[in-house]
């Protein structure tokens, strides 16, 4: 069954951390899904709201799902949001969930190491990094890398990161330092521009929902 089916809404859920955080939210929805997504293989899931969905994805997937119309509604995180670019998208809810801030660290005095070359920069979020050191003016060299971040500065690999940081624990536990706040970032609810207007009603609702669900008021 497509998402252009007008009768079916099709939620996109980021894995991994966020949807640890999202279920809470959407059990306070009143959104109960056939089985605990969290530890099933299965990847769509219905819910016992009739016409309601659930996709259960990689995060840095949901953005692409829900831009194209294969997922009506998303939850994301603003990391990933802004990495994809979100112009393509609605962002009608923040859901206060899996809260941290987009950062960069390294080594202490890392930032003032390379002053007569570009400083290298490791990260997983390369649009998000090119921006903010072409708006602060600083040459960069950027790799790309798709986790640890934190082991690059340790090896030589990179001046700094820009990753994700919560606790300060992974920073700690390796002896870097956080140095500058790039983004505070949360999950977000996204949805798709076309079906906003063609599944209006149903959207608005689900919405609605989301927004009492992350209030912690049960529906
Ligand atoms: N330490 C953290 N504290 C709070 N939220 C976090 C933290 N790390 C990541 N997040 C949020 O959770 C999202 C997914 O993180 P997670 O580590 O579960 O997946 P991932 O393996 O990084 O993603 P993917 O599988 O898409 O590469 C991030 O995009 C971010 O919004
Ligand atoms: O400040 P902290 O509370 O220590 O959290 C920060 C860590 O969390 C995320 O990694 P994650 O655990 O998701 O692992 P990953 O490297 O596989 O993405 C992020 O990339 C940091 O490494």
């Amino acid at each position: 069954m497509s998402s252009s089916d007008p009768d079916m809404v099709t939620l996109a859920l980021s894995k991994g951390r966020i949807l640890e955080d999202t279920l809470p939210v959407l059990a306070a929805a009143g959104i109960e899904p056939e089985v605990d997504p969290g530890k099933s293989r299965k990847l769509v899931f219905e819910t016992n709201k009739p016409g309601l969905r659930l996709l259960v994805i990689r995060a840095s997937d949901v953005p692409t799902f829900v831009a194209y119309g294969a997922a009506d509604v998303g939850v994301a995180g603003k990391d990933v949001l802004i990495e994809h670019g979100g112009a393509d998208l609605y962002e009608p809810l923040d859901l206060g969930i899996a809260t941290c801030r987009l950062m960069t660290a390294g080594l202490p005095g890392a930032m003032d190491a390379a002053q007569h070359r570009p400083l290298r920069v490791a990260t997983k979020y390369v649009e998000t990094t090119r921006a903010h050191f072409a708006r602060i003016g600083r040459q960069v060299e950027i790799i790309k890398l798709y986790g640890s971040m934190e082991l690059a500065p340790l090896v030589g690999l990179a001046d700094v990161i820009v990753d994700l940081v919560d606790t300060g624990n992974t920073l700690r536990a390796n002896g870097l330092e956080p140095f500058e706040v790039l983004e505070d970032i949360s999950a977000r609810l996204v949805v798709n521009k076309a079906a906003q207007k063609m599944k209006h009603a149903a959207i608005s609702e689900l919405v609605e929902l989301f927004d009492r669900g992350a209030a912690g008021q049960v529906a």
